[in-house]
């Protein structure tokens, strides 16, 4: 089996990344709200930052594998799939795109080394790539110079949210936003046609079913709890369709779903972008959602229906209980600090990535956070955030592990 993802802490062994590419240049003040970004990265820099991670991820245990290079492989050497591939890129990237799809689908098929093609399709097709001559039609005349025919996918660098691993299957996930929709083709093409994925990982979830889910709101708690926040980008509908086909699945072993319910705002869009489990008994947590939380317990495992109910008492309560832990400590974002725990829960301070018990990444600039972590005896490993954060996502955001050994 290709993947093993049955906690939130188990040593990584297997990690996927996207380097960010040019799509990152193909941000523009016009379009970078649109495209879920608050500023435009220096791409050089964030390369830089991006490629410290990947090594402290390899130094720490972990095969660093890229969803580029996977697609890539996929690609290479079969005709038809990379036609099936352009085609459904094409439909995928919006009217204007399937106005110029002739032209589009020339222009990119005639790119013959695979991973050229798929870096292309990330980093959006502009007027004067397909039209480098023409003139004299309207078309040509008007905003030709900042035009994409098909439109760059900035945030594929978190790839965290378009599929996400639940012990052995995948939830392959329906994106809040159409620009966040056009990345779960890569994960689909990897999982279901690489020699090393295809036929071997159930789908729990899949694009073509109606509701919002992005990988950012689903936690491993453990081998039988599967937690999942309803958010800006998670519908309850979506959670309750994606614990129904798990319960269904007799290879897994999640018997609970746990839906924790924090408001819907771009601040806190994830449930990862508030809380992350840090070490067998810790969490770190965005104060913010402490006061309005809901939490829902799922079951019905083998019973072909669902029962649902809210859970009461306090977060830690609750966790302890259904780890089955005498206690569990829950560590603040920004600490006693408010104006601190906002500042760098903006910044993701609370977007830490596990890669093992009591071991983790973190943004540098989130010091204050940072120091609170090390002080509670966590092993607080830095990297450098200064252009990566502008995305609004942080270490966990931008991994999505394939395989944890199991603890
Ligand atoms: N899991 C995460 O919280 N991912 C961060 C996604 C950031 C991206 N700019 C977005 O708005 O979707």
């Amino acid at each position: 089996m290709p993947i093993c993802v049955k906690s939130e802490i188990g040593p990584l062994k297997r990690v996927l990344l996207q380097r960010p590419g040019r799509e990152l240049e193909h941000l523009s003040p016009n379009t970078m709200g649109q495209l879920l970004f608050d500023d435009i990265p220096y791409l050089y820099g964030a390369q830089r930052e991006h490629d410290c991670f990947a090594q402290i991820l390899r130094d720490n245990g972990a095969e660093v594998v890229y969803l580029e290079d996977l697609t890539a492989q996929v690609l290479a050497g079969d005709e038809e799939l990379r036609r099936r591939f352009v085609e459904e890129t094409i439909r995928r990237a919006g009217s204007t795109a399937m106005g110029y799809r002739g032209d589009l689908k020339r222009y990119l098929l005639d790119i013959q080394d695979p991973l050229e093609l798929v870096l292309k399709t990330m980093e959006g097709v502009s007027y004067q790539d397909v039209f480098p001559n023409e003139q004299g039609r309207l078309s040509s005349l008007v905003h030709t110079g900042a035009r994409f025919l098909m439109p760059p996918i900035p945030n594929l660098y978190f790839t965290r949210d378009p599929f996400a691993c639940i012990g052995r299957g995948v939830s392959l996930n329906h994106m809040f936003t159409d620009t966040r929709n056009r990345e779960t083709l890569y994960g689909d093409y990897v999982l279901r046609h690489h020699p090393d994925y295809a036929g071997q990982v159930p789908l729990y979830y899949t694009p073509d079913q109606y509701f919002w889910i992005e990988g950012g709101d689903i936690l491993n708690l453990s081998r039988r709890v599967l937690g999942v926040g309803i958010s800006q980008r998670t519908q309850p509908e979506a959670i309750e369709q994606l614990a129904s086909a798990i319960f269904a699945d007799e290879s897994s072993e999640i018997d609970t779903v746990l839906a924790f319910e924090i408001p819907s705002t771009r601040a806190f869009m994830h449930l990862d972008t508030v809380f992350t489990q840090v070490d067998v008994d810790k969490f770190t947590v965005h104060p913010g959602i402490l006061g309005t939380l809901r939490i829902f317990e799922l079951t019905g495992r083998g019973q072909g229906k669902l029962t649902t109910r809210e859970v009461s008492g306090p977060l830690e309560q609750v966790l302890a209980g259904y780890l089955g832990l005498d206690r569990v400590q829950l560590i603040r974002c920004g600490g006693s600090s408010q104006i601190a725990a906002e500042r760098e829960q903006w910044n993701d301070g609370s977007n830490t990535l596990c890669i093992a018990p009591g071991a983790v990444v973190v943004y540098d600039r989130n010091y204050v956070t940072n120091q609170i972590l090390e002080d509670s005896g966590i092993r607080v490993l830095k990297m450098p955030s200064a252009e990566l954060s502008r995305g609004r996502g942080g270490p966990r955001c931008m991994s999505m592990p394939l395989w944890r050994d199991e603890i």
